[in-house]
This record gives structure tokens, C-alpha cells and sequence, in this order.
């Protein structure tokens, strides 16, 4: 049974004609952890505003274990405060008059929840966020990072089903993005709880998520686990969002370029497509000729510290080859670039992938 299921969910903000989200169906399953990912603009948050129960729908339906909190055909919208839901948003505001243990317990003495029952999981949730220890100080005594946990403690004790979260990492710092994304999958082991985390960054999302869902322009694109996305997209659009560095494009129907002649030349007629693609991991790149390999300048060397990039150039083609080893070539050296059947990616005119021969990957 999903936790969340979003069904033909549409939102048209007032006096706007283009939906923010458009007939999106999505499945999250119970203890998932969940990366919407996609550029500024699609819909992202709007999404976690809509399952929050903050903004409402324009069509379609939202149910929570398999109960509907916001269906339009069904007439019915169960507010915020009864979806046992956490949402913790990119600037997580903590009531700066309060300790951390006041802001941790907030939301239980609201509740009225019994005193001792407060006071056990507050230390408890507390505990497992590695922030008991601060107890009694202030906000404004924390560093960033630990801010960020008090903020996600304070979600935690009210054990929602499912955690909501909008780009809670923005604000930090590198280090400590990377310190707060190891807190965040030993928080979902330790919970087990849904989350549903908000990000363009594609990085973050492969590191941390069970499951991605790429948006673009309101509408859902793939949903998968993170190597099916960086490995089998579906379409043009999901293949060039996710991967750094980016996927090299190779024109089909070019006659001024050596790329396009080589595809033809090993796979025959590719009237259906319009280009083909590969990873930068993916070329193999020798210094000696070899068979199905194209001859190419290294027009620069790029470190990227512990990884290079390598341009490769002949006539106006151009590809980028990475790898983690030191390279053995300079600059201007003429080395042979094969590129694997298997690593191969074709998209058609409309941009879906497909396989030489056999339709849909
Ligand atoms: N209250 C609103 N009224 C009208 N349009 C809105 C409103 N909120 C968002 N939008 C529009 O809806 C679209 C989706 O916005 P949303 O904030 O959901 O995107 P996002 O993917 O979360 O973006 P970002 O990554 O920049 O936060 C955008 O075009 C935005 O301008």
C-alpha cells in the first residue's frame, strides 16, 4: 500500500493559464525516500505544498494511506494539522526565545500530549538527531548544521507519517551538506519514516534518495531508483539533467561531422533518430588504433581534483571523456575514441530513447 498516492494531480495557480503541476500520477511507497528532482519552475515545491495540505488542488486526487485528504471529484480536503505530516522547509524559522528542548518539545505541548511522554520522546528524538547535548542553549548559539537537525528533531517527535522536505540542505556550507546528508539517511534508517526531499541538485539526489522522480514544466518524467535513471533514461531531457559531467549529444544528420559519418557507417540507416548520446565515463580512449574507434585531438586537460576532464575534438565534434586515473596523454596528442554499442543512447525527433531495433528501452 503507498503512503502517498498523487493521482492525476493538476494545480493552476490564480490568474495563471499554464499548470504549475500538471495530471502528475506518483506512487511513494511506505518508509520510501523520495527525491523530486528538477530544474527552478517545475513544480517541485508546489507538489510538497499540495500534499502538506497548505495549497490546494485544482484537480485529481491525494490520498494518504489509502485514505483521500484532497480530491476535487470527491469533494473532500482533510486540513494540515489532521495529514500527520512534517514539512521542514529551506529556511526552517526556530522560535528564537526558546531553548532547543523547548523547540523540540513545542509541538507535544500543543498537542497536550502527557508530560512524561513529552519528556521521553523528546530525549529520545533528541538523542538519535546527536543534539541532547544542547538542550539549553538558543538558536542563535547553534552553527547551521545543528540548527538544521533541531529543526528536523522538532518534525521527528510529532512522528509523521511522512517527513516533507524543501531543500533543507541549501543553506549550508559544502561540509556541512555532506555532514547533513549522512544525518539524513541514518535519520530514515532510524525512523523509517517516508520522506519525500525537494532538490535540484542532482548530485544530492543520487547520494541520498531510494527513489528519484524527475520533473520538468509541471509534468513528471521518470521514476526510478537512481541508477535506472542515470543509466536508462527515458527521454532526452532526463539523460542530459542528470550526470556531471554532462552527456556528449553527437548530431545524426550532419555530413560536415566525423561522429555522425562513424554512427552511420557501424549502425547503418538512423532516419528514425535524431542524435545519440554517451556518457563521458563510457568512451574508451587508446593511443594505438583499434577497431571501431575514431581518431581525435585532446584539445585540453581539465583536473577536477581526484577526476579529469578531457576535450576531445575533430572538425566541429566535440566530446568530453572523463576518468579518475591520472591521464597519459598532453594536450594536441591524436588519440582513437571507441565508443560502446551498449553505452549508446539514441533519441528520437520527440526525444524519447529508444534502442537501435527493438522500439522503447
Ligand atoms: N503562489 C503562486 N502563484 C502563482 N504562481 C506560482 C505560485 N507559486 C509558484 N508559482 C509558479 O508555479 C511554478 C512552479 O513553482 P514551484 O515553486 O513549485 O517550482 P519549484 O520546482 O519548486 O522551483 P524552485 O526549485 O525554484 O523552488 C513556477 O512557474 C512558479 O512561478
Amino acid at each position: 500500500m503507498p503512503a502517498i498516492k498523487l493521482t492525476n494531480l493538476t494545480k493552476t495557480y490564480a490568474n495563471t493559464s499554464k499548470p504549475a503541476v500538471n495530471h502528475l500520477n506518483l506512487e511513494v511507497n511506505d518508509g520510501e525516500f523520495l527525491c523530486l528532482l528538477g530544474p527552478s519552475g517545475c513544480g517541485k515545491t508546489t507538489i510538497l505544498r499540495m500534499i502538506a495540505g497548505i495549497e490546494t488542488i485544482s484537480a485529481g486526487e491525494i490520498t494518504i494511506d489509502n485514505t483521500p485528504v484532497d480530491s476535487v471529484e470527491k469533494g473532500c480536503f482533510v486540513p494540515p494539522e489532521q495529514r500527520h505530516i512534517g514539512l521542514v522547509f529551506q529556511s526552517y524559522a526556530l522560535w528564537p526565545h526558546m531553548t532547543v528542548l523547548e523547540n523540540v518539545s513545542f509541538g507535544l505541548k500543543i498537542k497536550k500530549v502527557p508530560m512524561a511522554e513529552q519528556q521521553r520522546r523528546t530525549q529520545d528524538v533528541m538523542e538519535k538527531l546527536h543534539i541532547a547535548q544542547l538542550a539549553s542553549r538558543y538558536p542563535a548559539q547553534l552553527s547551521g548544521g545543528q540548527q538544521q537537525r533541531v529543526a528536523l528533531a522538532r518534525m521527528l517527535v510529532l512522528n509523521p507519517k511522512v517527513l516533507l522536505l524543501d531543500e533543507p540542505l541549501s543553506n549550508l556550507d559544502a561540509a556541512l551538506r555532506l555532514e547533513m546528508r549522512s544525518e539524513l539517511r541514518r535519520i530514515h534508517k532510524a525512523f523509517g519514516t517516508t520522506i519525500i526531499f525537494v532538490s535540484h541538485d542532482q548530485w544530492e539526489a543520487m547520494t541520498l534518495a531510494s527513489t528519484i522522480a524527475v520533473m520538468s514544466d509541471g509534468q513528471l518524467q521518470q521514476v526510478g531508483p537512481p541508477n535506472e535513471i542515470y543509466t536508462k533514461p527515458v527521454n532526452r531531457f532526463v539523460a542530459e539533467f542528470i550526470g556531471n559531467p554532462k552527456l556528449n549529444l553527437m548530431p545524426l544528420h550532419n555530413i560536415q561531422s566525423p561522429l555522425s559519418a562513424h554512427l552511420h557507417q557501424r549502425f547503418g540507416q538512423l532516419q528514425n533518430f535524431d542524435c545519440c548520446a554517451i556518457r563521458p565515463e563510457e568512451i574508451i580512449l587508446s593511443t594505438t588504433p583499434q577497431a571501431d574507434a575514431l581518431p581525435m585531438q585532446i584539445s585540453s586537460i581539465i583536473p577536477t581534483g581526484g577526476s579529469w576532464i578531457i576535450e576531445l575534438k575533430n572538425g566541429e565534434d566535440q566530446l568530453h571523456y572523463s576518468t579518475q586515473r591520472h591521464p597519459q596523454w598532453q594536450t594536441q596528442e591524436q588519440v582513437f575514441c571507441q565508443l560502446p554499442e551498449l553505452a549508446l543512447h539514441f533519441f528520437t525527433p520527440t526525444g524519447s530513447r529508444q534502442s537501435l531495433t527493438k522500439g522503447q528501452c
